[in-house]
């Protein structure tokens, strides 16, 4: 039985997360069977929470553990919306970014883009970090992870393969180039300068339409309210389920 001690329930905000203003209680919908694949369309309605730690009046987990995989170019915002995710819900977080190897970093800082090649062993040391947190225990982990490309996608797709009722949601940063020029001109002390995200859109396949494992999320607002719109997207997707 999976269970966190004495910790929130997944989805609810844990508490060291004081400074950070409590998710407002979303209705999260009933489903309604639709002919789509993509997650039912559905009435308000209020769930109850996703709640892992269980007592006697509780209904078990549903049984699903989760990797949400939040994706987009430079300077989407990966690293600052999984950290709010990851806090908010109780989960451990994967930085993508620390599993490249030195050669993929030394090669971006110096403005050369990866190619695939640079790409798949770090994607494969993705899925399994993943892995590992899931088979440890946790019902579920975020993992930053650009993913620029559909092919990429479907390397961390594969992992429900190696356990049981595991789900992967993405959930893609959408902003225009501009916007993350923009940003990631205005950051501080990263290697990835703002001469690469041109780079990034050259090659990005946005999510189609058949990837209905996939969550978007407009992040031309501020950061909290990109948070804000991220946390109640995957609340819901989550209640859908
Ligand atoms: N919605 C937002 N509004 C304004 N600034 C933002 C927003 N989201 C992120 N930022 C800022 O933009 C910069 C890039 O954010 P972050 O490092 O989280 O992106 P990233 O996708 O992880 O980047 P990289 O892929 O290069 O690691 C940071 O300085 C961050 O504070
Ligand atoms: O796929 C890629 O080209 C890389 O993952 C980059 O996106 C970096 O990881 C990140 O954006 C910079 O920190």
């Amino acid at each position: 039985m999976l269970s966190y001690d004495n910790r929130p329930a997944m989805g609810q905000p844990s508490q060291t997360s004081a400074q950070t203003p409590t998710p407002t209680p979303i209705p999260i919908p009933i489903p309604i069977p639709t002919t789509s694949n993509h997650l039912p369309v559905a009435s308000s309605a209020t769930v109850p929470s996703t709640n892992m730690s269980r007592t006697n009046d509780q209904p078990p987990p549903t049984g699903h553990q989760h990797i949400f995989l939040i994706t987009g170019p430079a300077g989407c915002g990966k690293s600052s919306i999984a950290a709010f995710i990851a806090e908010s819900m109780n989960l451990p977080y994967i930085e993508g970014d620390e599993f490249h190897p030195q050669s993929n970093v030394e090669k971006m800082s110096r403005g050369i883009p990866l190619t695939d090649a640079d790409r798949w062993d770090w994607l494969i040391a993705l899925r399994e970090e993943a892995l590992r947190k899931i088979s440890s225990g946790s019902q579920g982990v975020v993992v930053t992870c650009s993913a620029l490309k559909r092919k990429y996608r479907d390397v961390i797709r594969v992992a429900p393969y190696y356990s049981h009722d595991l789900l992967v949601h993405f959930v893609y940063l959408h902003a225009t180039e501009d916007v993350l020029v923009a940003r990631v001109g205005a950051r501080q002390n990263h290697y990835m300068s703002a001469s690469m995200v041109h780079s990034q859109f050259g090659i990005l396949e946005a999510p189609s339409s058949e990837e209905t494992d996939v969550i978007t999320v407009d992040v031309s607002g501020s950061l909290e309210e990109v948070e804000q719109d991220a946390l109640q997207k995957i609340q819901l997707a989550i209640g859908q389920i």
